[in-house]
């Protein structure tokens, strides 16, 4: 009983003080209202049934003693006819049935139903709406009339031809053949965005994230162990990574109060009602009992890696390995764009890229992990997904820090269409690791063997299918090995069509671009120092894979990043 209570006054919380006040009787109000809605429809719907049972039964009477043609005849055709154009009308989309609100009006009870119900539309469009802006800090409504939740309702829209090299039937087909229990992909009101001006971003993000309160433990996760892991094991541990670590990385609740204050005085608009909300939700976040123990998220990560309703695969640490290196693989270093800094794997812009498919669920588990921890950033969290799970699958510690810090809104999400297709060659290998990425051969070789020595192609997500591995939930070498000394030909997936490599047997396969590594000689020659040495392949794995998490995150000198390009 106690768990609802305490959302309940976290959520008074998060509103302004007249929200807060007025919470109750507007509540009323619009539950009252909701039901007399509710009422309304069911009376309609009633009336209208009970209209055409009477319609129905009237035709069947008209059938059985209509005997000669005449008037009776007219008439009966008039009415099938009333009732198929009903009938079609009652099939429309709501889209449509709201345009017909604003058709000019055909008769005076036509002009009487169309004002009753164009109030109800306004009602809903814009009262509802401003009662939100008003009463809750986290809400901007969006005057261009595009209400977010419209895009979440197809998370997946018909993406356009062949950018992927994903099959175009097994497109269509991935969603309803679906055969495990996903959790649907929401965006939050967080998530929308807020249209914030970019200064005002500088002072909510130096200290993370603004924050809902805690939510009770979801039932789909596994348990936490119940050792309590020291705040201090990630900062302090000896990082291996080969990149420039800050002089001093602070965690935002190592900062003193003078530091806070200095760094809450960067925006230059402090005045601004935004701005104090922002600092209320960044005093909330730090009260969070967790706050700060970014070792507590990456356990909860890997303890819930294993989750059999995941069918056919049981473990989602592949997807989430994926899902992070997506949330980096559209930086460009020439524009500076994209990147995992800013979080912006989070707006459906992003997340619906045609390459993203199948990624929903590595981010539902993440997304409902953030609402157990919402002072870490939707960045810090996103990529600590993938290195939770490269150790939980056996991997090798990728070096990982936190501080990066989220956009409030999708204005800074890269243009899309940049992950690598899987049916080209080296050229568009190194088009997109090298030029854009800035990444060389060997980390090339080492990244690609990793995420691919792991998991599998899902007909239904990619068009292609099958495992690279015989044990595609251990990280080894195993990648490189089967791919020099199994023999490889080109098949056809059943499922889609499309095409991939598979050895002798059909047990393994290989996409083009894997088959790259043993073709290019240059990715050639790493092949077959990883498939020979798996520790040196370990340490340039964890190399390469921290780099990507590190694309386009400028950190200042105490390690929080500040300003996304
Ligand atoms: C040329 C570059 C790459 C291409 C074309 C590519 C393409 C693909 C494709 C088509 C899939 C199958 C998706 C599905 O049907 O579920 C896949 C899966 C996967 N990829 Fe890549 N990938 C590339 C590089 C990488 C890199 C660099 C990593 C990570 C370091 C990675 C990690 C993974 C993982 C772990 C899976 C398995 C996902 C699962 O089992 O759910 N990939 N990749």
């Amino acid at each position: 009983m106690d768990i609802p209570r305490e959302a309940f006054q976290g959520f008074l919380q998060t509103l302004s003080p007249l929200g807060r006040i007025a919470f109750v009787p507007l509540a009323l109000f619009c539950v009252t209202d909701q039901i007399n809605r509710y009422v309304l429809l069911c009376s309609f719907t009633y009336i209208y049934l009970l209209a055409s049972q009477i319609h129905d039964q009237a035709l069947m009477v008209h059938d059985s003693v209509s005997k000669t043609k005449g008037f009776r005849e007219l008439f009966s055709e008039k009415l099938v006819a009333a009732r198929e154009s009903a009938l079609s009308k009652r099939s429309r989309s709501v889209a449509e049935d709201v345009q017909a609100l604003f058709d000019v009006p055909t008769s005076p009870t036509d002009f009487v139903t169309k004002v009753w119900f164009r109030t109800g539309y306004y009602y809903d469009k814009y009262v509802v709406h401003l009662l939100q802006v008003v009463f809750s800090s986290g809400y901007t409504y969006n005057p261009e009339g595009q209400f977010p939740e419209k895009e979440i309702q197809n998370p997946h829209p018909t993406p356009p031809l062949g950018s992927v090299g994903e099959h175009e039937e097994a497109r269509q087909t991935r969603h309803s053949t679906l055969d495990f229990d996903l959790k649907p992909y929401i965006l939050t009101q967080r998530s929308v965005g807020k249209n914030l001006p970019t200064d005002q971003i500088v002072s909510q993000n130096a200290f993370g994230e603004l924050s809902k309160p805690s939510s009770p433990v979801k039932p789909a996760l596994t348990e936490l162990s119940s050792t309590p892991i020291s705040n201090k094991a990630v900062i302090n541990s000896p990082s291996p990574s080969p990149l420039p670590s800050p002089k001093s990385i602070k965690r935002p609740d190592e900062l003193s109060s003078g530091e806070l204050k200095r760094q809450a005085s960067v925006s230059p608009n402090s005045k601004n009602i935004f701005y104090k909300i922002k600092i209320r939700h960044k005093n909330k976040s730090q009260k969070h009992p967790t706050f700060g123990n970014y070792e507590l998220v990456r356990q909860r990560i890997k303890n819930c890696l294993v989750q059999p309703s995941y069918q056919p695969d049981g473990n989602i640490g592949p997807n989430m390995i994926r899902f992070t290196w997506h949330c980096c693989a559209h930086y460009d270093r020439e524009s500076g764009t994209g990147g995992c800094s800013g979080g912006t794997m989070r707006f459906a812009q992003e997340f619906n890229d045609n390459g993203n498919t199948g990624l929903n669920t590595a981010k539902s588990y993440l997304d409902q992990i953030h609402e157990e921890f919402p002072w870490i950033s939707y960045a810090d969290l996103y990529t600590l997904g993938g290195v939770a799970a490269i150790e939980g699958l056996g991997g090798p510690v990728v070096p990982w820090k936190p501080g990066r810090t989220d956009c409030p809104d999708s204005a800074k999400v890269p243009p899309m269409g940049r992950l690598p297709i899987a049916t080209l060659g080296s050229d568009h290998i190194r088009e997109v690791f090298t030029k854009r990425l800035g990444l060389n051969d060997e980390e090339i070789v080492a990244l690609i063997g990793g995420g691919h020595t792991l998991g599998g192609c899902h007909a239904r997500f990619s068009g292609f299918n099958g495992i690279w591995t015989k044990a595609p939930f251990k990280f080894d070498n195993d990648f490189f090995k089967v791919l020099l000394n199994d023999k490889w030909s080109i098949g056809v997936v059943p499922q889609s069509g499309v095409e991939q490599y598979y050895n002798e047997d059909k047990s393994l396969m290989m996409l083009n671009t894997d088959m790259e590594m043993i073709r290019d000689p240059n990715f050639r020659k790493w092949t077959e120092v990883f498939a020979k040495d798996e520790k040196l392949f370990f340490e340039h794995f964890a190399s390469a894979y921290g780099k990507l998490l590190e694309l386009g995150v400028l950190r200042d000198e105490d390690g929080i990043q500040r300003v996304k390009l």
